[in-house]
């Protein structure tokens, strides 16, 4: 029997907030495939953001960030993360919006700041950059991410929390 098509989830938030680590294990409860785009640009080019960043320039990973989530978002059945900065192409967020369900993984900034040390080394927007200017790129990619149809506020959630929570989420839905 044909698989019945169903919107793919398609998580959007800040850098750090759990988009690959819970994505991951809600697509596992929901069965569906799981598609990280950051994942995806890292095998096309095979070379770590970090790197592809410091080579090629942030153009040139847009641009193939563009490109895939082009490919993927319309696609149906999937739960797809995409990277922290899709939203910034208005074409690309209204893409999103038409064909997925659009989740916000949300996150307080007190609560993100304790996070940056983990996760500074791989995320080349992150560096740089003080806390301040950090701060402000939280705030501006916020209002980016209040064009969503759900939302999950993860702040005290485990990553196996968010997961149910974007499954009861999408299945409520
Ligand atoms: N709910 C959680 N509680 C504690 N740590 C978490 C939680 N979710 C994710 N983490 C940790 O935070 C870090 C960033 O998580 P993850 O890579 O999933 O974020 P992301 O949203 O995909 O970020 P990016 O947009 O940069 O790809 C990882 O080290 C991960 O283990
Ligand atoms: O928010 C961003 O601009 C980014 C987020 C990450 O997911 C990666 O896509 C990359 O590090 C850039
Ligand atoms: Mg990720």
């Amino acid at each position: 029997m044909m698989e019945e098509a169903k919107k793919s989830v398609i998580l959007v938030g800040f850098m750090g907030v759990g988009k690959t680590t819970a994505g991951a294990l809600a697509a596992q409860q929901l069965d569906r495939t799981f598609v990280d785009i950051d994942d995806e640009i890292v095998k096309a080019f095979d070379m770590t953001i970090p790197d592809i960043f410091s080579a090629y320039g942030e153009d040139v990973f847009r641009e193939k960030e563009r490109e895939l989530v082009e490919a993927y978002c319309t696609a149906s059945n999937q739960v797809i993360s995409l990277g922290g900065g899709v939203f910034m192409n208005d074409a690309l967020r209204r893409l999103c919006l038409e064909h997925g369900l659009v989740v916000h993984l949300d996150m307080s900034w007190e609560a993100w700041t304790e996070r940056l040390d983990d996760i500074i080394d791989t995320r080349p927007v992150l560096q740089k950059k003080n806390v301040d200017e950090i701060e402000s790129l939280f705030y501006e990619r916020k209002d980016l991410y209040k064009d969503h149809h759900m939302k999950v506020m993860t702040d005290g959630l485990s990553e196996e929390a968010v997961a149910e929570a974007i499954v009861s989420a999408v299945r409520t839905n």
